[in-house]
């Protein structure tokens, strides 16, 4: 094990790492920038040359020589302008394409941890808004502010007055740039949360489209987005008229700058301090100096997004950092020892399951039996490294579960989820999981494992039938029986089933028992989560889970006569009845 020492710098170097990869292109920019500022001082001098040069000696060639000087360094402005945005816009994009799939990583995990799927969705959106930013004028802005002293400096050459002037007027636009981070700054994380609010009822109301449309209750659906958008835009409304006021006030400050820098220069002209050149490149040069500031203050609300997304970002890289890379052990065979395990709800911190403990050896199957909420799939979600564990430990062949990596232990484990949910992909992808070069005879097998391959046969495009957005282009016996060929894949040695059954035909049942049948005779352990008694045929030993505990653990025979006996079971092939159709109450 790392100590905490090495955990945390590994942690530091990831997180320097992603600002490194934007810190060296930056170096660069910021240079090339100062290039476009001096640039940018073009006009100011033209003028002053002209008026000053050029005009009072009448003379058309230094007039035609400074105007073709003039062109080409506004062109050469215009080029470096144009470099700029380029770089910038490909350092989004490989910024994007750097973090995206760890953003994406982090948004796949989020749910499984109480997060709902709105949230997780907006650390992809946190990716795009960066990138977004990268090539925003809100940063052009930032890379020219360092530069404003440079024309602060010009025009404090051309007259003292006339910097002081432009230097009050930058140091009052920079007060109001901090005042607007100062007022926006408690808002803009309220903001954030009402907008994943919102985004949380728009997608389960998505999802419960048929129910809403069934029982007729979409507009009360709508009303309750109403409401939460309704917070959000007043939230939004709020934060911009801070900016929105602020960056007026700002333009409006901007214009009376330029007019004072004209009128305190004609003063001066009148006073025979200044030429009349000096007026126009003082008014330009200072109208040059306070843009970067303008632009920052209209820009704030984007240029607060992209630093809030960007911590979150960091913060996701620093997580996946802290995930400790295990060793390559060689695939379990032996056995499963579930070590007195303790489980809370992800988020809530709820104890669901507490000090269960039992043993499995190769080529058993085990149900597991009790009441709704008691806590069986729990002890599934454990059992596959879903739900991490309080207490206890989950071995495979001596090995506890996150000695494995994930890769490795996600191949020895094959599950089917309560609510079977498919990949928006082919039939061979979903039971291949998603493998590039799937072989298609373990495909085919894992078919044929879960009886699945002749329905496959009949579907439009066999394998290669898309199955669309979470497999909705499936009856519920076709999803199940298909996510089964999933879980049986690759002949994984831990096969965990959690209400295999319920929605299968007498065929599909059938199937189901050949297949954990199959699992036990290759060697394999099989863990069948079940209400309806049926399936609990080709398993050899029970297990019943009670309010959170283990409250009976032994052969199938010994633990069903017992609840038989005290007359809580029903037989085989007993209606489904999820409440009565297993021992309420099993003596351990
Ligand atoms: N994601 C979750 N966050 C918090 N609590 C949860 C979560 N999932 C389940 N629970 C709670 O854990 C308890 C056990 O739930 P679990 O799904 O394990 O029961 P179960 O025995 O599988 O029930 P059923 O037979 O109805 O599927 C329940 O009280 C449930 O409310």
């Amino acid at each position: 094990m790392r100590s905490r020492d090495q955990k945390k710098l590994a942690q530091q170097r990831c997180a320097e790492q992603l600002t490194q990869s934007v810190r060296g292109p930056f170096v660069f920019l910021f240079g090339m920038s100062g290039i476009i500022n001096i640039l940018a001082l073009t006009g100011s001098f033209y003028m002053l040359q002209v008026y000053d040069r050029a005009l009072p000696s009448g003379s058309l060639p230094t007039l035609v020589g400074l105007s073709i000087l003039a062109v080409g360094l506004y062109l050469a402005q215009g080029l470096f302008d144009v470099l700029r945005s380029q770089i910038l816009v490909r350092l989004g994009a490989q910024f994007d394409r750097r973090v995206a799939p760890l953003a994406q990583r982090v948004g796949i995990d989020m749910p499984r941890f109480g997060f709902s799927t709105a949230e997780a969705m907006e650390r992809g959106r946190d990716v795009d808004t960066v990138r977004g930013f990268l090539g925003s004028p809100g940063l052009v802005a930032l890379f020219d502010l360092p530069w404003v002293p440079v024309f602060l400096v010009f025009v404090y050459m051309l007259h003292p007055y006339l910097g002081a002037l432009t230097v009050a007027g930058a140091v009052v636009l920079a007060l109001l740039t901090i005042l607007a981070e100062l007022l926006t700054r408690r808002w803009t994380g309220a903001t954030q949360q009402a907008v994943v609010a919102r985004n949380a009822i728009a997608d389960s109301n998505a999802r419960s489209a048929d129910v809403l449309k069934a029982m007729g209750f979409a507009d009360r659906a709508v009303d309750r987005y109403r409401r939460a958008n309704d917070e959000h835009l007043d939230l939004q409304t709020r934060t911009t008229d801070i900016s929105g006021t602020f960056g007026a006030i700002a333009r409006v400050l901007r214009m009376i700058l330029q007019s004072a820098v004209l009128g305190l220069g004609a003063y001066l002209v009148i006073g025979g301090e200044l030429s009349a050149g000096a007026i126009i490149a003082a008014s330009i040069t200072s109208a040059r100096a306070m843009a970067p500031i303008d632009q920052a203050i209209g820009n704030w609300k984007v240029i607060l997004a992209a630093r809030t997304a960007f911590r979150r970002l960091k913060e996701t890289v620093i997580a996946l950092a802290a995930a400790e890379p295990p060793m390559t052990l060689p695939p379990a065979h032996r056995s499963l020892r579930v070590g007195h395990i303790t489980v809370a709800a992800p988020g809530s911190g709820r104890v669901l399951l507490s000090d269960v403990g039992f043993e499995l050896k190769a080529g058993q199957a085990l149900g597991v039996i009790g009441p709704s909420g008691g806590g069986k799939t729990t002890l599934g979600r454990a059992l596959t490294g879903i739900w991490p564990l309080l207490r206890g430990s989950v071995r495979l062949d001596e090995a506890d579960l996150p000695q494995w990596d994930e890769a490795s232990l996600g191949g020895m484990i094959g599950y089917l989820p309560q609510e079977v949910c498919l990949l928006d992909a082919t039939v061979e992808e979903n039971i291949s999981r998603l493998a590039e070069d799937s072989d298609p005879a373990l495909v085919v097998a894992a078919a044929q494992a879960a009886g699945v391959h002749e329905m496959i046969l009949r579907m439009p495009d066999g394998y290669k039938t898309e199955l669309g957005p979470l497999g909705t282009a499936l009856s519920g016996g076709q999803r199940q029986r298909i996510a089964l060929a999933r879980a049986l894949y690759g002949n994984p040695f831990l096969v965990v089933l959690d209400e295999p059954n319920a929605n299968l035909d007498a065929e599909g049942e059938s199937a189901l028992a050949a297949a954990i049948h199959g699992v036990r005779a290759r060697g394999g352990l099989a863990i069948v989560i079940a209400h309806r008694p049926s399936v609990l045929a080709a398993v050899d030993l029970i297990a019943v889970i009670q309010e959170g505990k283990l409250t009976a653990f032994g052969p199938k025979e010994a633990i069903l006569g017992k609840a038989v006996r005290d007359g809580a079971a029903k037989p085989d092939g007993a209606q489904d009845n999820r409440e009565r159709s297993m021992p309420e109450r099993v003596p351990a």
